[in-house]
């Protein structure tokens, strides 16, 4: 089975994904990571170089590739994966997608503890920026995050949660 993790920057895709691979010994592949090694650049690179369009194209193959190439896993993709092509129906179809509806001040709280300058989209902005610009872009995004088969919305959005979608 491949289980695909999405929600916004900051809800935990990766951390999750990573723990819930080790407890169901399957495969973990991170969309970013899997992009990063293939480019041969990080994530920021290809913004800076090329800009998101061309990242989103980059984006779609290689969740194609993953589709195509792996059985048992868990994929953590990027906060902006769901929204552009038909990715989230490439996802459903493939898969099973979990959408973790994390609050936006949570993951506000949770960004701004951490190393923006990895994320391109909040690289630079101030606290009340990064707040706003959390609660907006969640606001877009969730039309094509609701189309998940499973949701956790509730606290705490830990890997219990996910096990306990499939009673695992
Ligand atoms: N369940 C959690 N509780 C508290 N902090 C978390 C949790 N999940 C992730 N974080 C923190 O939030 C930040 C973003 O997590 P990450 O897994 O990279 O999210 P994503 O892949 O969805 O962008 C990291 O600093 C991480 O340590
Ligand atoms: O939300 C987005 O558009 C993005 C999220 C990032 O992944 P994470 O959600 O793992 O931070 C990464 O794909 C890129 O910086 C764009
Ligand atoms: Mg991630």
């Amino acid at each position: 089975m491949l289980i695909f993790l999405i929600g916004m920057m900051g809800s935990g895709k990766t951390t999750l994904g990573k723990e819930l691979a080790t407890e169901l010994n399957y495969s973990f592949v991170d969309l970013d990571a899997f992009i990063e090694e293939k480019e041969g650049r990080t994530i920021a690179q290809i913004f800076e170089q090329e800009g998101q369009e061309r990242f989103r194209k980059i984006e779609r193959e290689a969740l194609q590739t993953i589709v195509a190439n792996y059985k048992n896993a868990i994929v953590a993709t990027g906060g902006g994966t769901p929204c552009f092509f038909d990715n989230m129906a490439l996802m459903n179809a493939g898969g099973e997608t979990i959408f973790l509806d994390v609050p936006a001040e949570f993951i506000a709280q949770r960004l701004s503890q951490s190393d923006l300058s990895t994320r391109p989209l909040l690289a630079g902005k101030t606290q009340s920026e990064l707040f706003s610009f959390v609660g907006e872009t969640l606001a877009e995004r969730r039309q094509f995050y609701a189309q998940a088969k499973h949701i956790v919305a509730r606290p705490p959005y830990t890997i219990d949660a996910l096990l306990a979608l499939f009673s695992l």
